[in-house]
């Protein structure tokens, strides 16, 4: 496997009965980076990360892990705690069902979020359960930290202490993040790397910075045409105007403007398309 990748999906395919939920699947992941898993629900995320995760058999293709010591770390939506059990309980737990453990950085996590260590996981808010779960799975010392949509249970100031926590566990541990969501506007300066799903077929891939370069919006006198070679994303003609996202960053002559797109407007334009295509 190629140096600098955590991770490799050839051909990945999972169908439930009929349900077709993933569809020819292949990328690589950046090691020691943070990439966004994004796509709208149902588009198939919790099942991609729950077969990366081993806790579900592809129906076809495979995954590939660097050789040597490796471990993946799966932070699910539905977050496992035993109720009854205290958060010490469940560091406990972790540090018996990990081959690897690292209790300090478990119990910096817990601090750094104010959950007492000694109150049962059944009684702790929806937030500072989630924290319990990245605080086992950060003292497991993964290789690759899997997280479905690991923000949406916290409140805003959670949510920038979390990524700000995850960002330099990324750095000092050298660990490799794929986190799920279906908020764009999450990712600003959390992720680098970009994975969008539609529905099941992965629709575009690569790093953001890469991606948004390679894309522009056009905008000029309404005309059929696009005024650069190109695939065009998307075309509006409104009143005497016409806007096109395109697939190109060539330059254009007046009265034509070229301006950089938005990672938002990329991603809606590209599952836009695939829809389109789909259909
Ligand atoms: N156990 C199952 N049996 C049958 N179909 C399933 C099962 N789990 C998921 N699906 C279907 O597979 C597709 C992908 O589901 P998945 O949960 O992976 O999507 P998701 O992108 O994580 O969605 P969300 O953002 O809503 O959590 C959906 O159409 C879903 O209904």
């Amino acid at each position: 496997m190629t140096e600098g990748i955590a991770l490799a999906v050839e051909g990945l395919g999972k169908r439930y009965r009929r349900k077709v939920a993933l569809r020819d699947c292949s990328f690589e992941l950046p090691a020691g980076r943070v990439s966004a898993l994004v796509g709208m629900n149902g588009a198939g995320k919790t099942t991609l990360l729950s077969v990366l995760a081993g806790l579900l058999p592809p129906t076809e293709g495979r995954v590939r892990l660097p050789a040597g010591e490796r471990r993946i770390a799966f932070v699910a939506q539905e977050k496992p705690l035993y109720r009854h059990f205290s958060v010490r309980d469940m560091l406990r737990l972790g540090s018996k069902l990990n081959t690897v453990w690292d209790q300090q950085r478990a119990l910096d996590w817990l601090a750094r979020f104010d959950v007492p260590l000694d109150r049962p996981c059944g009684k702790l808010s929806g937030g500072q359960q989630a924290q319990v779960s990245f605080a086992v799975a950060i003292g497991s010392r993964p290789s690759v930290l899997l997280l479905d949509e690991p923000l949406s249970n916290l409140d805003p100031l959670a949510r920038r202490e979390v990524v700000k926590e995850l960002l330099s566990a990324v750095v000092d541990t050298d660990m490799t993040v794929l986190m799920s969501t279906h908020v764009v506007a999450e990712l600003s300066g959390v992720a680098d790397h970009l994975l969008l799903l539609g529905d099941g077929e992965l629709v575009l891939s690569g790093d953001v910075d890469d991606l948004l370069a390679a894309h522009r919006n056009y905008a000029g006198p309404r005309s059929e045409r696009p005024p650069v070679p190109g695939e065009v994303l998307v075309a509006s003609h409104v009143g005497g105007q016409s806007t096109f996202l395109m697939e190109s960053f060539e330059p254009v002559a007046a009265p034509w403007t070229a301006r950089p797109v938005t990672l938002e407007d990329l991603v809606l334009a590209r599952l836009e398309n695939a829809r389109a295509v789909a259909a």
